[in-house]
């Protein structure tokens, strides 16, 4: 694992994009293409933000740049609550991203047919197993959860690299959500954390020697390997 600890948010977005933008060179000189998929919550807003800024906008081949999202709320697809609500309007507007170029999750079945659907979508999109998405982006809740893996729930005992979709009862919802060995297995992953509310959270994923990743989920992602990133701003990185 690879840990950055920067002095302020400014300088973690900065980081984290340049390390975004290097993935993404590499992966559109490999395989012509960069398979990007995004975070949610509130954390990420302010990279999506740098991202389409003019500081960022010409570095990255959006043409050849494809977005899925780690996880979504089920919910309707013009509810506030989505991620993907978010993102358009400080991404994919601004920077007039092709709509075919976005895997939005379709809510309009079940929450199981909501997680087949955009496993089916993926999968057509890749042609080739084992899914291998070029740069994973994913936050931390205050609770360890990560994508929609939050603690106690039955997803976190998926051993298929998958889609699937879970009822959280902490937030009284359905979400869709990558499962974690879908996750590890991208080329590239990446925490952004920021915020002293996420000193505790980062020391349990991290560093606690009797944590559990039942009650801890982020620690489901591979933290022992180097493709691994972690940008934190000092705050909450004060326990590790
Ligand atoms: O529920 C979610 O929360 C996590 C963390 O969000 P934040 O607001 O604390 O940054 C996020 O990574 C995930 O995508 C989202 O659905």
């Amino acid at each position: 694992m690879d840990l950055h600890i920067y002095n302020n948010v400014d300088e973690v977005m900065n980081a984290l994009a340049q390390s975004i933008c290097h993935a993404s060179e590499l992966a559109i000189k490999k395989r012509g293409r960069f398979n990007f998929v995004l975070s949610g919550g509130s954390s990420p807003r302010k990279l999506y933000e740098l991202l389409a800024s003019k500081n960022y906008h010409n570095k990255i081949a959006w043409n050849k740049t494809y977005f899925f999202f780690g996880d979504e709320r089920f919910v309707p697809e013009n509810d506030s609550q989505r991620n993907s609500l978010m993102v358009k309007e400080v991404l994919f507007d601004p920077l007039k991203i092709t709509k075919s170029h976005i895997f939005n999750v379709n809510t309009t079945g079940s929450p199981e047919e909501a997680a087949q659907k955009y496993q089916k979508a993926i999968t057509s999109h890749f042609q080739t197993e084992p899914v291998e998405f070029d740069f994973i982006l994913l936050g931390l809740g205050d609770n360890s959860h990560t994508a929609s893996l939050f603690p106690n729930t039955p997803v976190l005992e998926e051993t298929e690299a998958t889609v699937k979709s879970v009822f959280v009862k902490e937030v009284d919802m359905y979400r869709i959500t990558m499962t974690a060995p879908l996750i590890n297995q991208a080329r590239n992953i990446a925490f952004l954390v920021f915020g002293e509310g996420k000193a505790e959270a980062v020391f349990h994923v991290l560093k606690d020697p009797s944590g559990s990743d039942k009650k801890y989920p982020a620690r489901l992602i591979k933290r022992q390997e180097k493709k691994v990133q972690w940008f934190l701003d000092r705050t909450a990185a004060a326990r590790l």
